[in-house]
């Protein structure tokens, strides 16, 4: 594509050089250049790409896009702009050719439940022989192809690359989790949605908003970049706020405890699976649904609401709901020869654990074990409160290492100490990860639980910087054995 016609009409603070030229590529990682590929130099968290110019010059780059004034460099051509990030995300959308107007385009924003309804939603798609596109935490699905993303939200750049790849894959929805960090960052400013959805918000991230109420600014974004419907959780405050804001498409409503358009009532909570009576607008059906808890069924009414929206035939999206199979560590029951009641789950907030143990609790005949931490370089706001809820639900809390990243691993457990402390709770605090699953087990009799909580779907153990493999079920599989 000619360099011109990936500019568009972006507003550029100065030219030097030919526009004209062929771009075969865009790239804002210089170790990902090659020959002919646009260059753009964007400052981060940790580097300023301008220092890395020479390398994408040297890797092929034949274009660059700069916020600084840089002097001239013969046979390249220099593209001026305010905010590279931001013209990183028009550019990649020119380059790609918005991808995301041929396919239907939901995007799932909220603290807690948006991996899991975005998977209901993808199983009802595919039960109504749709075809699939998805990106989130997990990674990205096109058809049977998994590609791991680095981040729930990834930047423009990859966004669009991955949509042109369900266009080409011919996908009749996209999926897309998108992060309060992706809507600040500009990683979906240039995008538009036909759908958004709203889950719940609660205490996480604050590292990076600071407050609730600029998280809250993030998240609220996605609804004024949807051209269809807004989904929202009527139950949860923040979903009950954005009904009252100004919106030029319908608002569709979902929950429970309040009137909605779509609402679940005569609920009965199983271990496995929950039943309800779906009431759509004035409707009513029987469901039964797959998983466990009332967290999930607020992600399952999500996931109908959306469905129905599409005209999804209510057999199909009962038959999915019924035969639904559970998410790769959310609420994860691992099978094991000794017959022990072990889950593993990716509840990493006060309120997603507030969430699982509440429903965990009222099926435990015997103890609740858990194992738990937090991540390292993130929210340290939330970790006093995880220590408190984890003491007031369990019988034993074993507060251990999930990811420290550049953190000393016993300063966090301190920090989720201080929560306990409170409460006077019982508590253990055993720092390798592998040592506490391990107690856990060697405690555990027949009619207890043990919930090892924060790492859900993740394989690796993020330790200064490196990604060390830690797979769970295979620890807990060898600790068994050991017994
Ligand atoms: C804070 C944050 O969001 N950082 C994101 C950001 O990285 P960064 O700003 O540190 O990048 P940097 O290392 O400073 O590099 C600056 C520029 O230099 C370039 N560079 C760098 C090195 C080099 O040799 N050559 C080179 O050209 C880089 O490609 C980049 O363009 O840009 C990267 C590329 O897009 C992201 O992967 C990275 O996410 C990091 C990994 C991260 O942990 N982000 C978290 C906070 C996040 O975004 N989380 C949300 C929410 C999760 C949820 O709760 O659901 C998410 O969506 O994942
Ligand atoms: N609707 C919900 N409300 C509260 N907690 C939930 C909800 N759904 C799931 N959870 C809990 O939160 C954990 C993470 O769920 P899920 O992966 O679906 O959320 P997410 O929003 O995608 O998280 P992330 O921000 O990390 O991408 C689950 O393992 C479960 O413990
Ligand atoms: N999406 C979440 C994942 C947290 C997972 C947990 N294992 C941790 O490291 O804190 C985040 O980026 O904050
Ligand atoms: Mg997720």
């Amino acid at each position: 594509m000619k360099l011109k016609d990936i500019l568009g009409v972006y507003p550029i603070l100065e030219i030097i050089g030919c526009l004209e030229k062929d771009i075969t590529g865009i790239e804002h990682n210089s170790k990902k250049i090659k020959k002919d590929n646009l260059f753009i130099a964007q400052k981060g968290f940790n580097h300023d790409g301008h220092k890395f110019i020479d390398d994408a010059i040297k890797m092929g780059a034949s274009a660059i896009v700069v916020e600084d004034n840089i002097e001239p460099i013969e046979g390249i051509t220099i593209v001026r702009v305010a905010n590279a990030l931001d013209s990183l995300a028009y550019f990649s959308g020119k380059f790609y050719n918005l991808p995301w107007k041929e396919m239907e385009f939901i995007g799932i924003t909220g603290t807690n439940g948006k991996t899991s309804t975005s998977y209901i939603l993808r199983d009802i798609f595919i039960n109504n022989k749709n075809k699939v596109g998805l990106m989130g935490t997990i990674g990205a699905i096109i058809g049977d192809t998994h590609i791991p993303l680095l981040n729930t939200t990834p930047d423009s750049l990859e966004i669009e690359r991955n949509l042109e790849k369900m266009r080409e894959g011919k996908v009749d929805y996209s999926i897309m989790e998108v992060s309060s960090h992706a809507l600040d960052l500009k990683r979906v400013r240039y995008m538009d949605f036909n759908i958004g959805i709203f889950t719940n918000l609660s205490s996480e991230h604050l590292d990076y908003h600071k407050t609730m109420k600029n998280y809250f600014k993030s998240k609220l974004k996605l609804f004024s970049k949807t051209n269809k419907f807004n989904i929202i959780n009527i139950d949860d405050p923040y979903g009950e706020m954005i009904t009252h804001k100004k919106s030029n498409i319908p608002f569709i409503t979902y929950g429970i405890e309040r009137p909605a358009h779509i609402r679940a009532s005569n609920i009965e909570y199983f271990l496995h699976k929950t039943t309800f009576t779906l009431n759509i607008f004035e409707k009513k059906e029987d469901v039964e649904l797959n998983l466990p808890g009332k967290f999930n069924l607020y992600n399952a009414l999500a996931a109908i609401s959306c469905s129905i929206i599409y005209g999804v035939d209510l057999g199909v999206i009962k038959s999915s709901l019924k035969n639904i199979k559970p998410i790769k560590g959310r609420f994860e029951f691992i099978k094991n020869s000794e017959n022990l009641n072990i889950i593993i789950d990716f509840a990493h907030t006060p309120n997603g654990l507030e969430e699982v143990l509440k429903t965990l609790r009222s099926f435990t005949t015997g103890k609740l074990i858990v194992v738990f931490g937090a991540g390292g370089n993130r929210d340290k706001e939330k970790r006093p409160l995880m220590g408190e809820i984890v003491g007031k639900f369990s019988d034993l809390a074993i507060i251990t290492t999930d990811n420290p990243r550049f953190e000393d691993p016993l300063h966090i457990i301190d920090d989720i100490a201080k929560g306990m402390k409170k409460g006077k709770f019982n508590y253990l605090e055993i720092p390798d990860r592998i040592d506490a699953i391990e107690y856990a087990i060697k405690v555990c009799e027949k009619e207890d639980v043990i919930l090892i909580a924060g790492k859900g779907h993740e394989e690796f153990i993020e330790i200064n910087g490196e990604k060390l493999p830690f797979n769970e079920r295979k620890i807990i599989s060898d600790i068994i054995k050991e017994l």
